[in-house]
């Protein structure tokens, strides 16, 4: 069993699809495709960031890696269970359903709405520990949230115990949340957007705490941000990978180096544009793109569902989805771009010129 990843991600698309009601037979219900086939590992004490712009799937696909949303297709394991057979089919699971949510946290976009706001922290604190291990005595409940207080560097813990969230700053309400979610003893924690809402400053602090804790209590981090600049400085410096998310596909995954020295994807490229204040030259002049606007994901453009954007798309682009292809042996880290590919029949294939059929609206 420890030899397979804490959690593997098959093929797996998310589609929403509006509608249902009675009367929708008379209209049309869209299908918004949040997640399109992605497949991902994440290991042991791994992290692993997701980054793309607002609306290309990252919440859905990590809301989906947790168990918190049912995939329309593909599979999602947890130390080789499947999740959702867990869920449905409770006899035939190696691990029961309710281990593995207690194993894998999310700490919400929203760090305040994990907290009840009538309730003081030790509440809110003592409640999902005695759901989820109620042979503990209340001493030692008491005894886990004090330690782990101090571990946040929130001390004496009970100065802060006895607040009510509103009582807590942008930093201390993440620093609590971060205690919530690690009371389990996860072995995965999804972090969406967790630092976004706090000040600059606060921001390499936290993720320094959070990657602190992870060698304390061997977590998994998935890791979601739309800031390049944060997804760089924490796969740096705990060594692990970024995934690039447009349209709900990963377009390119691999180590921080691989992505930020040589990435595949045009749209990475443009991606570390949009970021050039990361870069000593201050980044090139030339705007990346063909188009600003992102597709609508209820009609997702023919071929590569990038190219109408895409300043190296060509003729072939416009009509073949590109497949993974993968850049490293282990068939772990992967480009979904022809370029990738020097033997692809894209190096033949005409460049798309101005008044070509790409949309160019
Ligand atoms: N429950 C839902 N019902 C219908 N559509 C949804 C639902 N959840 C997400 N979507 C749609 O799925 C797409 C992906 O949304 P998602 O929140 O996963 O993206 P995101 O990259 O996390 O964006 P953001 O950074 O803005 O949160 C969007 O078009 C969104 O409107």
């Amino acid at each position: 069993m420890s030899s397979e990843p804490m959690l593997s991600i098959d093929d797996v698309s998310v589609a929403f699809t509006d509608g249902g009601g009675l009367f929708d037979i008379f209209s049309d219900s869209e299908t918004v495709r949040a997640v399109n086939d992605v497949s991902l590992t994440l290991g042991e004490q791994e992290t692993l960031t997701l980054i793309g712009e607002s609306g290309c799937g990252k919440s859905t696909l990590g809301k989906t890696a947790i168990g918190a949303q049912q995939p329309t297709s593909g599979t999602v394991r947890y130390r080789g269970q499947d999740i959702w057979k867990a869920r449905n089919d409770a006899g035939s699971a190696s691990i029961p359903f309710d281990e593995i949510r207690s194993a894998l946290q999310i700490i919400h976009q929203d760090p305040g709405s994990a907290l009840n706001p009538n309730q003081r922290l030790r509440t809110s604190l003592m409640i999902p520990l005695k759901q989820w291990y109620p042979d503990l005595s209340r001493e030692e409940r008491v005894e886990r949230i004090h330690t782990l207080f101090e571990q946040v560097g929130m001390s004496p813990p009970d100065d802060y115990l006895n607040r009510y969230p509103h009582q807590l700053s942008g930093g201390e309400t993440q620093r609590a949340v971060l205690v919530r979610a690690l009371l389990l003893n996860p072995d995965v924690i999804l972090a969406d957007e967790a630092i976004s809402a706090l000040d600059v400053s606060l921001r390499v602090e936290m993720m320094d705490l959070m990657l602190e804790l992870q060698e304390l209590f061997q977590t998994s981090y998935l890791f979601i941000s739309h800031d390049l600049s944060n997804a760089r400085y924490i796969a740096e410096k705990s060594g692990g990978r970024i995934a690039v998310m447009y349209l709900g596909e990963i377009v390119e995954i691999g180590s921080v180096d691989e992505i930020m020295e040589n990435p595949q994807h045009p749209y990475t490229k443009a991606l570390q544009w949009a970021t050039a204040n990361l870069y000593d030259d201050g980044g090139d002049a030339t705007f990346p793109l063909r188009k600003i606007d992102v597709p609508d994901p209820t009609d997702l453009p023919s071929g590569c569902h990038f190219h109408p954007r895409c300043p190296e798309a060509r003729e072939v682009c416009q009509r073949q989805h590109p497949e993974r292809i993968y850049i490293d042996d282990e068939e772990t880290n992967y480009a979904r771009c022809f370029r990738a590919d020097e033997q692809h029949e894209y190096w033949n294939s005409p460049e798309i010129t101005s008044g070509s059929s790409v949309d160019s609206s």
